[in-house]
Parts: structure tokens; C-alpha cells; sequence
């Protein structure tokens, strides 16, 4: 999703790549095939033998950093888009040159709504693949914290692979991420290490140390040293908090305020669900941990991230995988919010209200008692939102979409699950209809309105009954009978 304010610092920054000799010298550039809150995507041809590559020039120097030390890490994993080398000098962009891989899983979904359809052996194959994929991640402690289905890039060969890594995080202990205070601390200690592009796996610390020690280096030559990649990080941290108070939804600070702490006053007042809702401004804890709870995407961001939740765990994915799988099973999604109020009043609206009975310590959320909404006497349940769905295939789902994050299934649990080991088992990759291109990225920007009234008609939130959509001159208001 781009705001206004990165369109702006894509479109100043995105002919930079152009001018880099490093680059063009090595890659020939064509057109621009993406951008995103942070980033230009290019395809590109290596000159000396056309094999495909994506350029992504990266505007943010903590996204950039994310990105490579998580792809560095899982360099090994086929489910993971490859990084092939990196160019990263002082006063420029990172520049990551990828595997090109050129559709998604949204434009997948989008084709099948088309009136494809999808079996349940396509199905299937999908869902392992992003297993394999998010399995990798968290046997390296890696926590991606954006995974939606335009995050999942696919092969002309039906290969999916894990992207967008710009706010992975490597987790130290279960509940906590290394932050930039943390690289700040281990710097003064850690060894300097050779400058070259690994070939090999890197350990989970050494590829942190790769990129704090090194600084941005590339063909074996140092480009920043550390006191000016620290003083870099420590300016560039100032300037993302001021910025959090313009985008919330694209801006991703460790260690700054919670979602709806940041929501504005009339973000508040526009709120569709005000009439069902109180919130108190002053309420909750002064001290949050040393994570964001404004990873993700809205639709796809796990209830304890939407209270505020600063020392959440893998199982922030794990949510977002159960809204994935939901999504190839009905072609929507599953939880179309429009704001973080709303997004919470859709899942309650679904799975019940958030109690101490469904997750302990769930009244510790930093936000939890910002907000209280009404009494759902009568949850839709799951099943509501996948009918024609087999009890199986609801059970995957109720395994991932638990409010305890405890109780979540885990990526290697549901690789073994019964459902994915029957008949029909997944049909061979090679079997999967893959989409020739890619939908454009604003038509496929879950939180945008426009997104929700169009597939309104259709909706599984037809179903329901009672929901209410009406126009309003800033969007729309929903209001849950
Ligand atoms: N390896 C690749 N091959 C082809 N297209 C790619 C590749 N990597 C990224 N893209 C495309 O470029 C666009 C932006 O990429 P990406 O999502 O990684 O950037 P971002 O700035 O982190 O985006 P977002 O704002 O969605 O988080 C997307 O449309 C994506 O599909």
C-alpha cells in the first residue's frame, strides 16, 4: 500500500536506479513492474547472459537492512524468493537483486474468483508450499510479519515463494526481536567479518553481525563504516518516528507506540463502529515493549497485534496463514477491515468476543482497556464465513484463527495434518494453473474500501445478514446487527 507521502519519495527517488553505474553496468533495466510503501520493483536482464532478475531499490534504510538479513539467513530455502547480491552504497538506496518470479497468490485468487475456480488439489499445493515456506522462517527464529497473498510470489513453474521482507525480524527469545538498540549494543563487541556476498547459509546471529559489522559493502569493497551506519540508524530512527504520526499503516517502528494509539482523533470519529464501541484515549499501560504491534496488513494482522501488543511471537503469522488459507478456500478475505476498530469488530463478529476465557492475558493488552465493544451474543462461527467448506477444512482453519496465540497451530504441525496427507492430495506444482501476469498492485490493497464494496455483491459476509455497508463521504460505514 503506498500512501500519498511514499508516492511522492518513490517517485523522487525512483530514478536513481537509472544512474547507478554499478547497476547498469551489470543489469539491464526495464520497465518498473512494482512499487510498494518502500520500494520500486524493476525487471531486469544480467547482461551477460539475459537471465531474468528483479531489481528492488529500497527507499528505507531499516527495511533494506530487514530484508537482507532475513533473505541472507534463509538463502537455502526453496520456498523463499532467492537474493541473488545486493548493492548498497553511503548516500543511496539498497538496491536487492531477486529471483524474478512474475505473478501472486492474490492474482491466483483473482483468476479463480474469474470462474476458474480452484480444486482442492490446487488448494492443497498452495498451502504446503506456503508452509514449507513459513516453516523455514521460524526454524531460523524469523518472524516475517506481513504475509498476504500479494507477498506471495509464484514461478511460471508454479514454485511460490516467500517475499517481502522488509519487516521480517529475527527473534532472539521466544516473544522478543533483536531491535536497533540491540544491534547498537552488540557492535561495540562484534568481530569484523569478511565483505563479500555469502554463498553459504549463515547462521541466524553471524548474518545480523554480516550486516551491523560489514555496514553495506559490495564486489569486497566497504562502503559506510560503523559510526556512520550507527549515526545513519540513529537519524533514521528519529525520522521514522516522526513519520508515524502521518502513515500508521506503512511505517513500522520497533519499539514506538501501539496501533490504536496512534489512530487518530478522526480516524476515531470516522470509525463505522463508533455507536458500538467506547474508547478511552488515556487508557492502558505507558510502557510497551520493544516491538511494533503496527506490522502487517490490516487484514491479515493477528487480534493481540490490534490490542497493541509489543512482545508477540511467530504466531503473528500463523494468524495471518489462517487468513490466507481462508481466503483460497472461500476467494475472499476473510476479514476486510477498514480501520483497527473495525478489523477487531470483524473477527469478534466471527469468533466472539476477546475474554480471559478464550486467551489468558488478553486484559494485559496494552489496548485492551482503550476499547470495549459490545457483547456478541451469537458469533457467526467460522463455518459461516466457508460454507460448502468440508468440516476438515474448517478444523485447518479454527487450528490457525485461535485468539491464544499459544494455541495456534504451528507451520511443521500442519504439514503433518491429516487434511493435507488424504485424498485428494496436492497435485504436483507442475499441475498448478499459474496466472501470466500479475493484478495490479491498487486493485489487490486489502484495506482500501473500494476493495470491500466490490466484492460486497458476492461476499461471504452476505451470508450473515446483518451487515449494514453505507456510503459515507469518507468511505463507508458498516454496522454489525
Ligand atoms: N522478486 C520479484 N519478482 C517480481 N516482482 C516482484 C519481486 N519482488 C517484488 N515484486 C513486486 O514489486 C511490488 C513491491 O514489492 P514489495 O511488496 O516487496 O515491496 P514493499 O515496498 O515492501 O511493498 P508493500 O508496501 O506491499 O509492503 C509488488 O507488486 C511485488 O509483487
Amino acid at each position: 500500500m503506498s500512501s500519498p507521502t511514499t508516492t511522492t519519495r518513490s517517485n523522487t527517488k525512483s530514478w536513481s536506479i537509472y544512474g547507478r553505474r554499478e547497476i547498469t553496468s551489470k543489469y539491464d533495466i526495464k520497465e518498473r513492474i512494482g512499487s510498494g510503501a518502500y520500494s520500486d520493483v524493476y525487471r531486469a536482464l544480467r547482461r551477460s547472459d539475459g537471465f531474468p532478475v528483479a531489481l528492488k531499490e529500497i527507499h528505507d534504510y531499516q527495511s533494506a537492512f530487514r530484508e537482507i538479513e532475513a533473505l541472507q539467513t534463509l538463502h537455502n530455502s526453496p520456498n523463499v524468493v532467492v537474493l541473488h547480491e545486493y548493492f548498497w552504497r553511503e548516500d543511496e538506496d539498497a538496491v536487492l537483486v531477486l529471483e524474478y518470479l512474475r505473478t501472486d497468490l492474490a492474482s491466483v485468487i483473482k483468476e479463480a474468483k474469474r470462474g476458474s475456480g480452484m480444486s482442492v488439489g490446487e488448494i492443497k499445493r498452495w498451502m504446503v508450499q506456503i508452509l514449507l515456506g513459513v516453516d523455514a522462517c521460524h526454524r531460523n527464529s524469523i518472524v516475517h510479519r506481513d504475509l498476504k497473498p500479494s507477498n506471495l510470489l509464484i514461478s511460471d513453474d508454479g514454485v511460490l515463494k516467500l517475499a517481502d521482507f522488509g519487516q521480517a525480524r529475527i527473534l532472539l527469545e521466544p516473544g522478543f526481536v533483536r531491535s536497533v538498540d540491540d544491534l547498537q549494543h552488540h557492535e561495540q563487541n562484534a568481530p569484523t567479518q569478511d565483505n563479500s556476498f555469502p554463498s553459504e547459509q549463515p547462521e541466524v546471529i553471524t548474518a545480523v553481525d554480516d550486516l551491523r559489522d560489514q555496514a553495506r559493502v559490495n564486489q569486497g569493497q566497504v562502503i559506510v563504516n560503523k559510526e556512520e551506519f550507527l549515526r545513519d540508524m540513529v537519524e533514521q530512527k528519529a525520522k521514522s518516528s516522526a513519520m508515524d504520526d502521518l502513515d500508521k499503516d506503512s511505517n513500522i517502528h520497533d519499539g514506538d507506540i501501539s496501533c490504536l494509539a496512534t489512530c487518530t482523533t478522526s480516524e476515531m470519529e470516522d470509525d463505522p463502529l463508533k455507536g458500538s464501541y467506547t474508547y478511552e484515549p488515556d487508557g492502558g499501560e505507558g510502557s510497551y515493549g520493544p516491538l511494533t504491534s503496527c506490522v502487517g496488513t490490516r487484514w491479515f494482522r493477528a487480534p493481540e497485534l490490534l490490542y497493541g501488543s509489543t512482545n508477540y511471537g511467530m504466531e503473528v503469522d500463523l494468524w495471518s496463514l489462517g487468513c490466507i488459507f481462508a481466503e483460497l478456500f472461500s476467494l475472499e478475505p476473510m476479514f476486510p477491515g477498514t480501520s483497527d476498530i473495525d478489523q477487531l469488530a470483524r473477527i469478534f463478529n466471527v469468533l466472539g468476543n476477546l475474554t480471559e476465557e478464550t486467551f489468558p492475558g488478553c486484559s494485559k493488552l496494552p489496548d485492551y482497556k482503550m476499547i470495549s465493544f459490545c457483547k456478541i451474543e451469537k458469533p457467526l462461527g467460522i463455518e459461516a464465513c466457508l460454507p460448502n467448506r468440508s468440516p476438515d477444512e474448517i478444523l485447518l482453519i479454527k487450528k490457525l484463527l485461535c485468539f491464544d496465540p499459544t494455541s495456534r497451530a504451528t507451520a511443521m504441525e500442519l504439514l503433518h495434518d491429516k487434511y493435507l496427507n488424504e485424498e485428494p492430495l496436492p497435485v504436483p506444482t507442475s499441475e498448478l494453473r499459474v496466472p501470466l501476469t500479475k493484478c495490479a498492485p491498487d486493485e489487490d490493497s486489502p484495506g482500501d474500501w473500494y476493495d470491500y464494496r466490490e466484492t460486497g455483491s458476492d461476499s461471504d459476509f452476505d451470508e450473515f445478514g446483518g451487515v449494514n455497508v453505507t456510503k459515507t463521504d469518507t468511505g463507508f460505514s458498516i454496522r454489525f446487527d
